[in-house]
């Protein structure tokens, strides 16, 4: 099967590579447009780059499955929380969605990306530190090493892959 992945960022692609091991798989990685704010700053908004970018994985790459992580941020009553969706795209059904771990951000951090600012370069300042969201992510540093970056996108990996495989089983039937 070859699996498209909408990002080129390697905590991703290690998630997606993670979670189709026990398929025959040829794996390709494209910078694909999210549709969306480069800071998602909803669920919905999130959901709608994640989408965006699995459809245009699979399209661009010409893929049997497309895939699109999107990170982003969700006002609360208790402060904003990062959040991390995922879809898997085919040409014959709906994407399947599926959503990731999710923590409040220290409001020394939440106070910048409400002001315009994106998480990415944020976590580089405060963690003073290059490419965070390429390594552990904003996760690793906020819960000492003890979640990465991409073993959040693999979980998300893991429901997606999950119900594409129940549903392959429940059409063979
Ligand atoms: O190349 P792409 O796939 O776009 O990778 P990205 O790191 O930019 O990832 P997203 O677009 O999905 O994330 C939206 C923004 O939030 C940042 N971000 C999300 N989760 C993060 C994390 O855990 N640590 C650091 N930055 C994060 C990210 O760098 C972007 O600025
Ligand atoms: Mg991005």
């Amino acid at each position: 099967m070859k699996i498209i992945i909408g990002s080129k960022n390697p905590t991703k692609i290690t998630a997606v590579k993670n979670s189709f091991q026990h398929l025959e798989s040829e794996f390709i990685s494209l910078d694909v447009q999210s549709g969306v704010s480069e800071q998602p700053f909803s669920d919905e908004e999130t959901i709608k780059g994640a989408i965006n970018r699995a459809k245009g994985a699979l399209e661009q790459g010409n893929g049997d499955i497309g895939i699109g992580l999107e990170g982003g941020v969700h006002e609360t009553s208790h402060g904003l929380l990062l959040c991390n969706w995922g879809a898997l795209a085919t040409l014959d059904m709906e994407p399947i969605v599926a959503g990731g771990a999710r923590f409040l951000l220290p409001e020394e951090v939440a106070v910048r990306l409400r002001a315009g600012e994106e998480l990415g370069p944020v976590m580089e300042d405060y963690a003073k530190k290059k490419n965070v969201s390429k390594q552990e992510g904003a996760v690793g540093v906020f819960t000492n090493g003890m979640v990465n970056r991409a073993e959040v996108f693999t979980h998300v990996m893991k429901l997606l892959v999950g119900q594409f495989t129940y549903q392959q089983k429940l059409k063979a039937h």
